[in-house]
């Protein structure tokens, strides 16, 4: 594996230490590569720059320069370009610097040549999965989605990758934030087991979670919920995971719900997923997906109800979709999924005892006159409701208006108004 990734890429070495770069510089070409060296940061970006190197390895402290200051200047020259920070201060702060600024993966001193060589590796192999996105292929193929939104999140992803540092990920419930990290932590440690755990079990099992998961992964969920002694448990075993990959989710605003140097950490790697109305035709796409997920490659997919499923914003996020996508799966029509059927789908109870919302049906309703390029949209919706309250409220009230007028808070002026342009105003009684 090493020997296919090392064919023909180039390293570049900076490290002002003669004796650590001779060894770093032998490692790598042990390994394959094809590797130069230089103590300058200045020589350093500018033969990036002129893309002398694929790969750079970085020492931070260089004479009295930090070289984490001049990350951002690196980036703007090759942003394609990986980046392995190496150094002796082993405090958080560099680390949350480095990989912030955009280091790939952050190894402290003194660190084993072969994890050097397997950072590489692992660095190249994700600049080419970044490749493969900007041409077009998902380098997470589990995860569907092309929109621009979706294309930033991925990026990210490929960067974190490489790093070993915590990762939060933010975004409304459903919108997969879990399935985010899975992705993530099979692409960075393939094969190893990945501990679950919710604010219930944590507060349960406490530490126990973080040795089950020792040299694994640990996705703990929900952190908006974590009550302060979990806060403080959390905190005090960031500082002993050593090679425990640790991923969290949590809502949007979580950074208001923990202390901020708990949040400080754990968010040295930030994926925030957005929410599907800013999707755009992902959604049609998440649909079909979820439609063969569940078995089904004989249903075509109508223009109206594609158009529904593309303007619908979905505050269930994904997760609602994929229930609506497998209930229509299993009802075992054949042919093409109409807008009917699919609108009988979203607002049909998810349990019993569950109806769907208003807010449900409103969103349903706008999104198929959406998909219908209605132009009186607040006209329809506003005309719907008002029929369907004025009409329960006078049924209730015997058809006297004047009960009714009360019930509804409006004048009988007002509702003998509104009566009239709903064209509800014969056979009532004053
Ligand atoms: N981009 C995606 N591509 C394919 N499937 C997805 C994608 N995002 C989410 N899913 C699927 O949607 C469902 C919900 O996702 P997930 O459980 O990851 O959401 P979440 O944000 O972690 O929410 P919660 O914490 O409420 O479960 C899962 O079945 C998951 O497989």
């Amino acid at each position: 594996m090493t020997q296919d990734i090392s064919a023909g890429r180039r390293i570049l070495v900076l490290e002002d230490d003669e004796t650590l770069r001779l060894v770093i510089s032998r490692a790598l070409t042990r390994a394959g590569f094809d590797v130069r060296a230089t103590a300058s940061p200045s020589s350093a970006i500018e033969r990036m720059a002129r893309r002398d190197a694929d790969l750079l390895v970085a020492d931070v402290l260089l004479g009295d320069e930090n070289f984490l200051d001049r990350l951002e200047e690196l980036q703007h020259v090759r942003p394609d370009a990986p980046v392995l920070v190496i150094s002796a201060q082993t405090t958080a702060a560099t680390a949350i610097q480095a990989v912030r600024g955009g280091a790939y993966e952050y190894l402290p001193k003194p660190f084993d040549l072969d994890d050097l060589v397997d950072a590489v590796c692992r660095a190249l192999d994700t600049g080419e999965r970044a490749g493969q996105q900007r041409s077009g292929a998902n380098p997470f193929p589990d995860l569907v989605g092309r929109s621009p939104a979706m294309q930033t999140a991925f990026r990210l992803l490929a960067r974190l990758s490489t790093a070993s540092a915590p990762v939060l990920f933010t975004g409304p419930d459903g919108s997969g934030r879990a399935s985010a990290a899975r992705t993530l932590h099979r692409a960075c440690k393939p094969g190893k087991a990945l501990v679950e755990a919710g604010p219930d079990r944590l507060r349960r099992e406490g530490v126990q979670i973080f040795r089950e998961a020792t040299g694994a992964g640990l996705l703990l969920r929900r952190a908006e919920r974590w009550d302060d002694a979990i806060q403080d448990m959390v905190l005090e075993q960031l500082d002993q995971l050593a090679d425990t990959r640790l991923y969290v989710t949590a809502l949007a605003d979580v950074r208001t719900a923990m202390a901020p140097a708990l949040f400080e950490r754990l968010a040295v790697g930030h994926v925030d997923l957005p929410p599907l109305r800013a999707r755009g035709d992902d959604r049609l796409r998440l649909f079909e997906h979820f439609l063969k997920k569940h078995g089904r490659t004989d249903l075509a997919i109508a223009r109206d109800a594609a158009e529904f499923i593309n303007a619908y914003p979905w505050p269930g996020e994904v997760a609602e979709l994929e229930r609506t996508a497998a209930r229509l799966a299993v009802q075992g029509d054949r042919g093409t999924l109409g807008l009917p059927a699919l609108q009988e789908a979203l607002t049909a109870p998810t349990a019993p005892g569950t109806g769907s919302t208003l807010e449900d049906a409103v969103r349903a309703f706008v999104a198929a006159r959406l998909s219908e390029h209605s132009q009186d949209i607040a006209g329809d919706t506003a005309a719907i409701v008002d029929r369907a309250m004025i009409e329960t409220v006078l049924a209730h009230c015997g058809g006297v208006r004047r009960d009714a007028a009360r019930y509804l808070g409006l004048n009988r002026n007002t509702l003998a108004r509104r009566l009239t342009a709903l064209g509800m105003d014969s056979g009532g009684e004053e």
